[in-house]
């Protein structure tokens, strides 16, 4: 099943004189439990279109269909509605509260929901347990590593059980080896939760723990290869 489908994007940022193209008639479908990598030099559009998949922008022509909804054509609320729905956000600098602890911060979203402490605190609980926290939910971020901060990040963005994870760097401010295990949970929460992972990445070793590589220069998508070697452009 299709979950993330766009035709013919084009996003054009404008300042004043000057208009930059930053994706150019870009076309891909994203199915239901794939594992995506998002590469490209500095510039190419990685967060341009990593912010339109997550719904936080509109595109300026194209359409863009997300589990089955035209997002294009929503106003600003109903998209946060949707966003709210159906994405989890991952971040490079983990945005987390400093003055709330882990659990409270992995509730966040749920407050969001309109959801009763009992329940929020027991969904919270179950997703710090699931990227193995639980002994920290009192802990502010301050008194925790970058890794255990980007899994209470990580806990956070899948509390909501959102159909699709967005990771933008999401090892970028951490070292290899701590990479690696944010990587390993990536890929259980993909292989046994059948959550939809995008992630943009610059470090190749990272990308390839995605199932797919798609890769961007100047707004265009110059290859899409799936492991196996299986191109999808
Ligand atoms: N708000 C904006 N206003 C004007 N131009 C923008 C804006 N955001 C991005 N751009 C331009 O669009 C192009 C794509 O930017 P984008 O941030 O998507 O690239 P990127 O691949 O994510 O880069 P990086 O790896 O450096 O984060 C760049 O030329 C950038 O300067």
């Amino acid at each position: 099943m299709e979950i993330i489908k766009m035709e013919n994007i084009s996003k054009l940022y404008k300042s004043g004189q000057i208009q930059v193209e930053a994706l150019k008639d870009i076309s891909f479908t994203i199915l239901e439990k794939e594992f995506v990598s998002i590469m490209g030099p500095s510039g190419s559009g990685k967060s341009t279109l990593l912010n339109l998949v997550g719904c936080l922008d509109h595109s300026t022509s194209g359409t863009y269909e997300l589990s089955g909804t035209m997002v294009d054509r929503l106003s600003d609320s109903k998209m946060s509605d949707i966003r709210n729905m159906f994405i989890g956000f991952v971040f490079q600098n983990f945005h987390l509260l400093p003055r709330m602890n882990a659990i409270k911060n992995v509730e966040i979203p749920l407050i969001y929901r309109g959801m009763n402490t009992k329940m929020r605190k027991e969904l919270a609980e179950n997703a710090l347990e699931l990227v193995g926290l639980k002994e920290r939910m009192h802990h502010l971020p301050s008194q925790l590593s970058g890794g255990q901060q980007q899994r209470v990040a990580i806990a956070r963005a899948i509390v909501g059980n959102p159909a699709i994870i967005l990771a933008d760097e999401p090892t970028g401010a951490l070292d290899t080896k701590t990479g690696d295990m944010i990587m390993e949970l990536f890929v259980e929460l993909n292989e046994k939760k059948s959550m939809t992972i995008v992630q943009v990445t610059h470090e190749e070793e990272i990308a390839e723990y995605g199932s797919r590589i798609i890769r961007l220069v100047d707004g265009e998508i110059v290859s899409d290869v799936s492991s196996g070697g299986k191109s999808n452009v």
